[in-house]
């Protein structure tokens, strides 16, 4: 089964609390929350206070994506403030075993996420300790960017790893994701798509939502 994961970033930051409950009930299985810090990335979004105060508007597995240097920093706030996936980028993990056993240590799925030019063997030696491995397919920072087709490769290299080493495991796929790339990535191997401006820019996000569950299932 293919799981989506529609991103806030691009929805109505004004209105989050009812863009959070729309989506839920259109269907998505996991919300995702993209996190910048302005340094890992060049742009800023949230910390921990709006996943607190969107926690009681959802069921949904909150899946928080931390594009921040030091991660290891912000994981019990986060955590404390309702995140049930913790996601760093092994680009700023000099010891990322270490930070992986912190994020289990808050009770909290662990995934790594990868820029798409950094190769997959940086989590060869981790992948049985991970919930889920996180490609990107644009360049971290911003919604609505267009898909990179040299991840496609990368996914069905990762689906054979883990078809070995850890059958499940998430493989999501994070960047310009929309009913033409959905099946490319899903035929590759992925089992999580996340989706910001396909869903939020869409006249009918309910819709989106629909379309992209139906294209995911190739
Ligand atoms: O992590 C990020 C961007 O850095 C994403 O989660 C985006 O929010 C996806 O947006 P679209 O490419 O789907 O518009
Ligand atoms: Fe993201």
């Amino acid at each position: 089964m293919v799981l989506l994961a529609p991103s806030i970033l691009s929805a109505d930051f004004s209105r989050l609390g009812e863009a959070v409950a729309y989506v839920e009930k259109a269907g998505a299985h996991w919300l995702h929350i993209d996190v910048m810090d302005g340094h890992f990335v060049p742009n800023i979004t949230i910390g921990p206070g709006v996943v607190k105060a969107l926690r009681p508007k959802s069921q949904l597995l909150f899946d928080v994506h931390l594009m921040v240097e030091r991660p290891e920093l912000y994981l019990r706030d986060f955590r404390a403030a309702g995140a049930d996936l913790l996601t760093v980028h092994a680009e700023v993990c000099p010891h990322l075993h270490r930070v992986i056993q912190a994020i289990k240590e808050t009770g909290a799925k662990a995934g790594v996420a990868l820029n798409p030019h950094t190769p997959l063997d940086i989590i060869k030696y981790v992948l049985e300790d991970l919930d889920m491995v996180l490609l990107m397919s644009v360049n971290p920072g911003f919604g609505g960017q267009s898909f990179i087709p040299n991840v496609l490769p990368k996914i069905s290299l990762l689906k054979e790893w883990a078809k070995e080493r850890n059958p499940e495991l998430y493989i999501q796929v994070d960047g310009g994701i929309n009913k033409e790339t959905a099946p490319l990535v899903v035929e590759a191997g992925a089992n999580v798509l996340v989706a910001g401006s396909f869903v939020f820019n869409h006249p009918n996000p309910a819709q989106a939502v629909a379309q992209l569950m139906e294209s995911a299932q190739t």
